[in-house]
């Protein structure tokens, strides 16, 4: 099943959630019974996954926790990828990998994960500029999801530099040349709130996908004041602060009883500010 944008839209109002679960799954984090477990990431991510696949409209597996576990880890990514849009067809993937390479190499990229595998959205990093973006644009039903203002502390040494406009007002406004809302949506730390407003005055139809709540201690509330547009046009993660909210046996429940807090907040933000 392809996700377009009005797809994305419906399963919002259905699910009254913008909320998208970050399995950044790193084994030692896990609970202590599934150590052993040859699958174990994977035996992990599809707990979390049955447990949160109603409250949640999106998944976002960061691909650097796999990459970090060689083949085996590689694996447990394919594994999980196909385990949400076989069971869960109606989620939204997105590999968090911010790619980005030489037209030549992107498409390579490209391929791993929109061909190989059955993302729906990849994250990429827009610096190299129109040609090393273009390749993932090709794939007519996937997303590309283009690092505008991202959550970390660093995010200001280049990000902010430019004097009438700042480089991700940069990025916003050359990208609007390669695609439209239909197949571009743009990262926007939770950390940076208070630039919601500018953003969307450089996109104001695009939907972000907004990372930096949770651990990182942005505020959900200000991210839907700012952000927020008639069809909601926001996907916020959070990542550490659900999948490890346990660490018994009781994790996935414990993982969903922190997914839903969020989801009961996303649904009076969304009568809110919509
Ligand atoms: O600006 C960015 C871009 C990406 N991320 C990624 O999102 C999650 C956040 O995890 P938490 O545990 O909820 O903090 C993680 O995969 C980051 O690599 C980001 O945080 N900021």
């Amino acid at each position: 099943m392809t996700m377009k944008y009005q797809d994305l839209v419906r399963q919002i109002e259905k699910k009254q959630s913008f909320l998208c679960v970050g399995l950044d799954t790193a084994v030692e984090k896990m609970p202590k019974h599934l150590h052993q477990t040859p699958d174990a990431i994977f035996r992990f991510n599809k707990a979390i996954i049955d447990a949160t696949h109603d409250i949640a409209v999106a998944y976002k597996p960061n691909t650097a926790f796999y990459e970090a576990l060689g083949v085996a880890g590689w694996q447990a990514f394919e594994e999980t990828v196909l385990y949400i849009k076989s069971k869960y067809p109606e989620m939204f993937v997105i590999a968090d990998a911010k790619r980005g390479d030489i037209g030549n190499t992107s498409e390579r990229y490209a391929k791993a994960f929109f061909e190989q595998l059955p993302c729906d959205a990849l994250t990429v990093a827009p610096y190299m500029g129109s040609d090393s973006v273009q390749p993932f644009l090709t794939f007519k039903d996937k997303w590309v999801i283009l690092l505008a203002l991202t959550s970390n502390n660093g995010a200001t040494d280049f990000q902010f530099t430019g004097e009438e406009k700042k480089l991700f007002e940069k990025v916003l406004d050359t990208s609007k040349n390669w695609a439209d809302e239909q197949q571009l949506m743009y990262v926007v730390g939770a950390t940076q709130a208070e630039m919601f407003t500018t953003i969307r005055k450089h996109v104001p139809k695009s939907f972000l996908l907004v990372p930096g709540v949770g651990a990182q201690g942005g505020s959900l509330s200000e991210v839907a004041k700012y952000g927020m547009t008639k069809d909601c046009g926001l996907l916020v993660n959070a990542s550490r602060s659900i999948i490890y909210a346990g660490s018994g046996h009781d994790f996935a429940e414990a993982a969903r009883a922190e997914a839903k807090k969020m989801q009961q907040e996303m649904a009076s933000l969304l009568k809110e500010y919509r």
